[in-house]
């Protein structure tokens, strides 16, 4: 018989044992998963992952500690197990938004990284933001044209774009702030100052490399551990190291556009419902984009995502 059961957040998997901490109370337990796992309304065999809501019965031995049920998902994201294997894994879930560090230079982000990475936060459906880091280097005025072109491009797609500098501080007890009690991803090209940032956010925290990117193949066995890291202001920190963009997933061309808010939202008044906005006749987004009303950018980032698709699939379902 079950001693207590424990509401909570699974901080922590090493694939074998998975740390609940309630966030209430504070209290963490060791817990284990038995057999299959039915998930609310689905038969879905599904492996407990970092960021799950569950509820755990508490046994007098840590061996004895069971997740008995996980709470549906608002989100996850997932990779593959290789590149080689059509295999993929859910890493985390229910994050309540990606932020993607970026920097104008030193080194510049490129647009296309950029789209890109907003692609996959869309497919998954978690709100992404742009952080804009170093501002402190471009501070002189000649700069602010550039800042300001980058910052429409994305706030006209409907993403947040936050000027900040994690050397200086700027922006960062803001950005703490909106942080409180919800789960953060946080990604970005090396360089950029993901680190800094974190450290300046919670200098509290040393993150272990390779947190949530740590596959390690033995064999044919791929085992995974990840955790993600309590704030003390409240909420969860998730980092990416070494994940360029936070995973793949599957998009089929003619669907590429629902992806670019900025795009989709011409795409209505195309002749065509399958129009994939290159080449036909009556194109709304193709006008739009003619007319400046799209930024370049963007468009060309979307042209060359659908280029790749058909050079290597990896866009298609
Ligand atoms: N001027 C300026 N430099 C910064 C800022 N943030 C970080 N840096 C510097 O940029 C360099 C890279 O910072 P990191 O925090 O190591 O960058 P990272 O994104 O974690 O990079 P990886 O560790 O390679 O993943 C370091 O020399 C930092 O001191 C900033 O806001 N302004
Ligand atoms: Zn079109």
């Amino acid at each position: 018989m079950a001693e207590t059961t424990i509401e909570g957040i699974v901080i922590k998997s090493t694939g074998s044992w998975y740390t609940v901490l309630d966030p209430h109370s504070g209290r963490q337990a060791r817990c284990r998963i038995r057999g299959v796992f039915r998930l609310r309304g689905s038969r879905t065999t599904s492996p407990v992952v970092v960021g799950d809501r569950v509820r755990a019965e508490i046994g007098e031995d840590e061996g004895d500690n069971v997740i008995v049920e996980i709470r549906p998902r608002t989100n996850y994201i997932i990779r593959r197990a290789s590149n080689l294997s059509k295999e993929s894994h859910i890493i985390a879930a229910n994050i309540d938004t990606v932020y993607l560090v970026v920097t104008l230079d030193f080194p510049a982000t490129s647009t296309e990284f950029i789209d890109r990475f907003l692609v996959t936060a869309e497919a998954y459906r978690i709100p992404a933001v742009i952080l804009l880091n170093k501002m402190d280097l471009f501070a002189a005025p000649e700069y602010r044209e550039i800042i300001d072109e980058f910052a429409d491009t994305y706030r006209g797609a409907g993403y947040e774009v936050l000027e900040i500098s994690a050397s200086a501080g700027t922006g960062i007890d803001a950005l703490r702030e909106r942080m409180r009690g919800k789960t953060s991803l946080f990604s970005g090209h090396s360089g950029v100052g993901k680190s800094t940032l974190i450290n300046a956010l919670e200098p509290g925290l040393h993150l272990k490399t390779g947190a949530i990117s740590g596959y390690h193949h033995k064999g044919k066995h791929t085992t995974t551990f990840s955790e993600i890291f309590p704030l003390s202001g409240g909420g969860f920190l998730i980092d990416t190291p070494g994940i360029k963009g936070f995973g793949l997933v599957d998009i089929a061309p003619e669907e590429l556009a629902r992806y670019f808010p900025d795009l989709f939202r011409y795409a209505a008044g195309c002749q065509y419902y399958n129009c994939t906005h290159t080449h036909e006749p009556n194109c709304a987004v193709m006008a739009a984009a003619g007319e400046g009303k799209i930024a370049e950018s963007r468009y060309v980032s979307y042209l060359k995502m659908l280029e790749d698709d058909d050079q290597n699939g990896k866009y298609r379902k």
